[in-house]
């Protein structure tokens, strides 16, 4: 798994279009969405993750806490993002990762939104510029390597 994580003013995102033949079923309220004061972590699933996935979301939460806890964000806004690298995991097993650190994330008492999976989306986003506003983490199964 590859996250981007960057502390911003604000995510916000408009869906456009189907980017998969099948996309998560959304709501129309889920079309569109917003957090301020928040950590967006942009979410390449990899197929390694495949072979324990609950390890991977397990670590994904553990980095993905930790950086909450440096920058003080409670707001945190997962976002599936297939360009971070050029080993995906299937769709269907990707969703089903997303969905776990989500609600691992929410059961930790942050606040959560997890953009839709599988669309092409619009998005507007107001990166803090502080030191520790851009990070990169790569999780694969059995260790996790920081930038
Ligand atoms: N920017 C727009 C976009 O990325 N759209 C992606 C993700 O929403 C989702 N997706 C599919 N596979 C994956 C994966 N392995 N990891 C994360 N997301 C995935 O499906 C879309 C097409 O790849």
């Amino acid at each position: 798994m590859r996250m981007l994580l960057i502390h911003s003013d604000y995510l916000e995102y408009e869906v456009k279009d189907k980017a998969l033949k099948k996309p998560e079923e959304i709501s129309e309220e889920q079309k569109k969405g917003r957090l301020d004061e928040v950590l967006a972590v942009f979410v390449s699933v990899e197929k390694v993750d495949e072979q324990n996935p609950e390890e991977v979301v397990e670590k994904a939460v553990a980095e993905i806490k930790d950086v909450a806890s440096q920058v003080k964000a409670q707001n945190i806004f997962v976002y599936p993002f297939a360009h971070l690298s050029s080993e995906l995991a299937s769709p269907d097993a990707a969703l089903k990762i997303l969905k776990a650190v989500e609600e691992k994330l929410k059961e930790e008492g942050f606040n959560v939104k997890r953009a839709p999976f599988g669309y092409y989306k619009a998005f507007k986003l107001s990166c803090k510029g502080h030191p520790l506003a851009e990070l990169s983490r790569t999780i694969v199964p059995g260790e996790v390597k920081k930038e």
